[in-house]
């Protein structure tokens, strides 16, 4: 059912911080920063060979990152984004299979314009998982 690694996501304090860090330090290719209001965060991109990385800010009140920052002050991985052809068909089949997904179960545009969805980490070795329509 899943297809191509979308991204992975670092969550920190400090975005320009951490875009400095893959910008200078490491060379990379990094987008501006986008506030996600939907979505309680802001991003950076970081456009590597074969994925992406996705930094994540705190943004407003009661962000979704927020608890995760706190048991992780220095930051740390937060998700994994797997792409799908049909999320719907993979929401139905996983939510069959037992699997929790998250929120009110309906997708959400995510920050590539496309429909994504969270699944709960304790049904997937412990790591928050998104899905992303291809
Ligand atoms: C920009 C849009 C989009 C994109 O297009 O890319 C994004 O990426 S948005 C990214 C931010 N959005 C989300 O994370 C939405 C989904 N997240 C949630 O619904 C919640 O954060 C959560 C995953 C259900 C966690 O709930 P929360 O209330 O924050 O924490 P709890 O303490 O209740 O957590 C329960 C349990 O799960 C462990 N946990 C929490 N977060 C993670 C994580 N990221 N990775 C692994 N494990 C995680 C947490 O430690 C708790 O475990 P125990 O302590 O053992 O109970
Ligand atoms: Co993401």
């Amino acid at each position: 059912m899943i297809g191509r690694l979308n991204h992975v996501a670092i969550a920190v304090r400090d975005i320009a911080k951490a875009s400095a860090v893959y910008r200078d330090t490491l060379g990379a290719e990094v987008s501006e920063k986008v506030a996600q209001p939907d979505h309680g965060v802001s991003t950076v991109f970081i456009h590597l060979p074969n994925t992406k990385i996705e930094l994540l800010e705190p943004l407003g009140e009661g962000s979704p990152i927020a608890k995760f920052l706190d048991k992780n002050p220095d930051g740390g991985i937060h998700h994994v984004c797997y792409e799908v052809d049909d999320i719907k068909a993979a929401r139905d089949k996983l939510k069959a299979d037992g699997a929790r997904v998250l929120g009110d179960g309906e997708p959400k545009i995510g920050a590539h314009g496309k429909p994504v969805l969270f699944l709960h980490p304790k049904d997937f070795c412990g790591t928050l998982v998104e899905l992303e329509q291809a």
